[in-house]
């Protein structure tokens, strides 16, 4: 078998998808994106291309290997997204030739299914709470929320205040069971992290995410002899390479790789092998589209250290952009009591509706992330 094209599409709301297709007709998926910069990573998708075509598409691991070392500049969000998003599309076409799940290629799932949490959207605490509620109602068994808004490198008791108050009442409203991250964004800096991580404590969250930006790591000492709370972070951390000071510093509880960020598949397997041995667990990072989540859980069914995926089947953006708009076995998600099922179809388990793909990416999409500003007029983290 022999790769012969490679075609992006921009899908809305702000996703990049990739078809590769081979001379036996099968066609292989891929979600190769980083929110805000999608023209740049389908870019560095077409630059890669024509590596590919031509060559058999079962080497993956001998294709990674050129494509992450052959450039000999490497790495960052821009170059591991396109990587990822090819890798990803090689392992499905590789299931579907052989008629396997890609978990089934890798060994085998160790899980039938895996928890999921919500995300929690909303304004003012009074509407986060109305949201989380609704959320379990709906059978989640666990949640994730923004822990605050702009803080300042150092900031005031009242910002302080405000994000306790926001957590006191999300956990109020949902009880003591249900599982709450909190994601601080790599909006707080240290002087202010070790404040926040010491006063939620006793609210007994599953985590605190991005408590600081991955960057400030060594930040996360301090933090943790302030808190309890176990500290996740890595959706913006790219490769074996990147997590390796993460896994040494011995801070981290959980991390985040995206399968759509990481260098896929492949990468992100080896990532969390790493984790492994550090005993440190995997939550695999995706506010992102179908083919990204269905690589999650291909990553989740054969990772002993996996125990929650973050998802956005409807609820991240709005209705009108479900992921699920975007694929014909729209059944292929299972949940129950607060889990999703391991997909059991051939390659990635998705069947992507091509002509949906097609009509919507005529329309693409120019998403960005807000620009924030402090009281100073200074630039905030988003
Ligand atoms: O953990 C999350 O899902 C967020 O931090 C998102 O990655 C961020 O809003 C960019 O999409
Ligand atoms: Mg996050």
């Amino acid at each position: 078998m022999k790769i012969t094209k490679l075609t992006t599409y921009l899908a809305p709301p702000r996703w990049l998808f990739l078809k590769i297709e081979t001379d036996e007709g099968i066609v292989g998926w891929g979600e190769p994106v980083v929110e805000g910069r999608a023209l740049t990573v389908q870019a560095a998708v077409n630059e890669m291309a024509d590596y590919l075509v031509g060559k058999d598409p079962f080497l993956i691991e001998d294709h990674w290997t050129v494509l992450y070392r052959g450039g000999f500049y490497r790495g960052g969000a821009i170059h591991m997204s396109a990587l990822a998003g090819i890798d990803q599309a090689l392992w499905d076409i590789k299931g579907k030739a052989l008629g396997q799940p890609v978990h089934a290629l890798l060994g085998g799932q160790l899980r039938n299914r895996i928890k999921v949490y919500s995300w929690i959207g909303g304004d003012r605490p009074a509407d986060v709470a109305t949201n989380a509620k609704e959320v379990v109602a709906r059978g989640f068994k666990a949640i994730k929320l923004n822990g605050c808004e702009e803080m300042q490198i150092v900031d005031t008791n009242e910002k302080v205040e405000k994000a306790v108050e926001t957590i006191a009442i999300i956990r109020e409203a949902v009880g003591p069971h249900i599982g709450i991250g909190v994601d601080f964004h790599g909006r707080v800096h240290k002087p202010m992290a070790k404040v926040l991580a010491k006063e939620l404590d006793p609210y007994k969250l599953m985590f605190i995410e991005e408590p600081v930006l991955s960057e400030n790591a060594e930040a996360l000492r301090e933090i943790a002899n302030h808190s309890s709370t176990p500290i996740a972070l890595g959706e913006r951390l790219y490769s074996r390479w990147d997590y390796k000071p993460i896994f040494e510093g011995g801070y981290v509880d959980i991390i985040q790789p995206d399968l759509s960020h990481a260098g896929g598949i492949t990468e992100c397997r080896k990532i969390a092998a790493m984790a492994e041995a550090y005993d440190v667990a995997l939550a695999p990072h995706c506010p992102l589209g179908p083919i990204a989540l269905a690589a999650c859980l291909q990553v989740d069914a054969v990772s002993y250290n996996a125990f929650i995926q973050e998802q956005s089947l409807g609820i991240h953006y709005n209705e009108t952009n479900d992921i699920l708009d975007y694929i014909s076995n729209k059944d292929v998600f299972e949940y129950a009591d607060g889990f999703v099922g391991i997909p059991q179809g051939p390659g990635l388990g998705i069947e992507i509706d091509e002509a949906y793909v097609i009509e919507r990416a005529r329309e693409g999409h120019r998403w960005r992330n807000p620009i924030w500003r402090h009281p100073d007029g200074s630039f905030a983290e988003w």
